[in-house]
């Protein structure tokens, strides 16, 4: 095997660089050399190494499998119709989640083995940071379609691939995964493969459009084209829209078309739907029939004609008169973030929280709001905007742990033009600016960065924001709510969170119970199920109920959601059974109401071998929780090693917090 020389300076990389390129007859672009550059120095990868791709068990990939089936089901006609199309040719169809591991693969069966060994298949991990550059990795690192094309791949074992990619974003505009076309043994020319990517984007654009329209099912969306323009799936517009006829969601397409038209100060989301196309909503509802006919406006922003195709989401919009329809319309976004007090349900502790709650609203009193994921952390901050005097302005979320550190300055605080190159050259409004008038909500908030606490701290004192390259500051009015899953004043003493942050935040603190300890789990149920399917009274039998309530529930509220959607669908009769429920439900045999059967008083009893079957997961959870799921912690105090923490957690199904949808 070759050796590769000690790289000390950059220089030293570049050469190296060079030198493989050369002798591998590659001219790489900037994307190229950026990719292979982090390969060497962030990833300390040596391309003269041999370097398999890694796949996963398979048990560990139905986890996997699972955790994705939402995004699967959403992306499974794109990959499947791109395969269609160009599967003949001898391309691999590959579908990876944003960590890039391939959560669908469609090969050609004349290929299967040959795809097999290079990686192409369900369960390979494809991050730079596995292969260097590659494909699959590098589109997602740089969040932008590629080609990578045969030796320019880090590792030789790749460089019989040619790969085109497109990244897939979720309607919020997070990275969700990518969608890849690879073929073996291509022509060596890699401008052949640009009709590939093409096609690829295409696919691309149809699964985040479908994403978007899943995930705005609950408002009136519309598809917006020019009048007698040629259909072109990839510049499908996209907006949804509130009952108020309010902007709150656009795909790609809506946000490049109209983003550079609106005024200053303006944005797409929060702007009137009348001001974009023309028209208002209750106009819209009634030309189309509530959503039965393509309407055609002139738009103020495009200045020419428009067609306006609406989805209305209940066939009831169809036959009711006008008038009705903005109520209907109200309380079908209802349904999509609960009020307060369907939040509340029939649970004691949290009614008195609601009553707390409106006591203090509208007095400048920031909310922090705790408890473990799924619990409604955030559709309580949802539901005391739409409480609050606020209710009009707009609500905006940030979370800190979702994006990567080095964003979450400009992500809040904005930046003027001409700050960063690459950056948007007419700048970006901060989301403490974005929410001025309105709420702005911090998920996540135990993840920010303590220098941002800061900074932050400085904002929320002086209700003044200074965008990255401005030099004048923006007065802001806005309604602070923060959440978080950790524990805050743990992190205080670490020193990894601020004191005086902390009380600048806690105006009120609201706690949220986790769903076992909750007393109306059975009106919590019938309330969601009622909204799974409005037009159907769903029973739930006695063994199935007996499961719901003795089942652990890691994911709470989000978590339960997910099971009865499971369990509805395979329902017959209007009537769950228990084995409509997830077989991980199922057979999760963690009674946890079965308490005092643990013997805590030696020290040898904490021993996990002292325990057998639910015993031991019932021993296993409650010391997950009580070290805050720090599995050196845990596995110290069972005395065993960390592995066998996580497999045991496997064995008996116990996710851990924030690991789970
Ligand atoms: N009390 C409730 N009644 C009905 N639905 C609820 C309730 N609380 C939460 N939900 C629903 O449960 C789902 C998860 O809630 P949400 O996203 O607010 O949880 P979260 O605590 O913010 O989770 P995470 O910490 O993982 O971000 C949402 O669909 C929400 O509408």
């Amino acid at each position: 095997m070759r050796q590769t020389p000690q790289l000390k300076s950059s220089n030293d990389v570049i050469a190296f660089m060079t030198g493989n390129f050369k002798e591998r007859d590659v001219n790489p672009n900037e994307t190229i050399l950026n990719s292979w550059q982090r390969s060497i120095l962030k990833y300390g990868l040596d391309p003269h190494k041999k370097r398999e791709v890694e796949i996963l068990t398979s048990s560990e990939m139905q986890q996997q499998l699972q955790r994705q089936e939402d995004f699967l089901s959403i992306a499974r006609h794109g990959v499947t119709g791109l395969a269609k199309r160009i599967s003949n040719a001898g391309f691999s169809v590959i579908l990876t989640d944003e960590t890039g591991l391939t959560l669908d693969a469609k090969i050609p069966n004349s290929m299967r083995d040959k795809c097999q060994r290079s990686g192409l298949r369900i369960g390979a991990g494809w991050s730079e940071k596995q292969v260097g550059t590659n494909g699959i990795g590098t589109c997602l690192a740089e969040k932008e379609s590629i080609i990578v094309h045969q030796h320019e791949h880090f590792f030789a074992e790749q460089s019989q691939l040619s790969c085109s990619v497109t990244p897939i974003f979720d309607p919020m505009g997070e990275l969700r995964g990518c969608l890849n076309a690879s073929c073996l043994g291509a022509s060596k020319k890699k401008e052949n493969q640009f009709l590939t990517l093409q096609m690829v984007m295409m696919y691309g654009r149809m699964i985040e459009n479908s994403y978007f329209r899943q995930a705005y099912r609950h408002q009136v969306t519309m598809s917006i084209r020019p009048t007698e323009s040629f259909a072109d799936l990839i510049q499908e517009q996209l907006l949804a829209v509130n009952e108020r006829g309010i902007v709150v969601g656009a795909n790609r397409s809506a946000f490049a078309e109209y983003d550079s038209l609106l005024s200053p100060g303006q944005q797409l989301p929060g702007s009137q739907i009348e001001d974009i196309v023309g028209q208002s909503i209750d106009e819209l509802l009634t030309k189309s029939k509530g959503g039965g006919v393509v309407v055609r406006s002139f738009s103020p922003k495009m200045l020419e004609e428009i067609e306006i195709g609406l989805r209305v989401p209940s066939s009831k919009l169809n036959t009711i008169q006008p008038d009705s329809r903005r109520k209907l319309a109200e309380s079908l976004a209802m349904k999509a973030h609960p009020t307060l007090q369907q939040l509340a349900g029939e649970d004691p502790v949290a009614q008195l929280q609601i009553k707390q709650i409106l006591r203090v609203l509208n007095k400048d009193i920031p909310f922090l709001i705790t408890g473990e994921t799924g619990t409604g952390k955030e559709a309580f901050a949802r539901a005391i905007h739409r409480a609050s005097d606020r209710s009009d302005g707009p609500f905006i979320a940030l979370n800190c742990a979702a994006i990567p550190e080095s964003l979450i300055e400009s992500e809040l605080f904005g930046y003027r033009s001409g700050t960063f190159t690459g950056a948007n050259k007419n700048g970006m409004k901060g989301k403490l600016e974005l929410a001025n008038g309105g709420t702005i909500f911090l998920d996540e908030i135990g993840d920010m960065p303590i220098q941002l606490q800061t900074r932050l701290l400085r904002v929320l004192a002086e209700r003044e924001t200074i965008p990255l390259g401005a030099s004048e500051p923006t007065h802001i009015d806005i309604q602070v709510i923060s959440a978080t899953h950790q524990n805050l004043q743990e992190l205080i003493s670490q020193k990894l969170f601020r004191e005086d942050f902390y009380y600048r935040l806690n105006g009120m603190s609201i706690e949220l119970p986790n769903l076992r300890d909750r007393a109306d789990k059975d009106v919590l149920i019938k309330y969601l199920l009622k909204n799974l399917n409005p037009e159907q009274e769903i029973r739930v039998l006695e063994p199935a109920s007996k499961i719901l309530h003795s089942y652990h529930w890691p994911g709470n509220i989000r978590q339960l959601i997910s099971a009865l959607k499971f369990a509805e669908a395979l329902s017959e009769d209007n009537t769950i059974e228990a084995e409509c429920l997830p077989k991980d439900i199922r057979c999760s045999s963690i009674p946890i109401q079965n308490k005092g059967f643990i013997d805590d008083s030696t020290d040898q009893s904490k021993t996990l071998s002292n325990y057998v079957g639910n015993q031991e997961g019932q021993r296993l959870l409650e010391t997950l929780k009580k070290y805050r799921w720090n599995i050196t912690q845990v596995s110290e105090e069972l005395n065993i090693c960390r592995s066998t923490v996580y497999r045991k957690m496997r064995k008996y199904n116990i996710i851990q917090p924030n690991e789970i949808y």
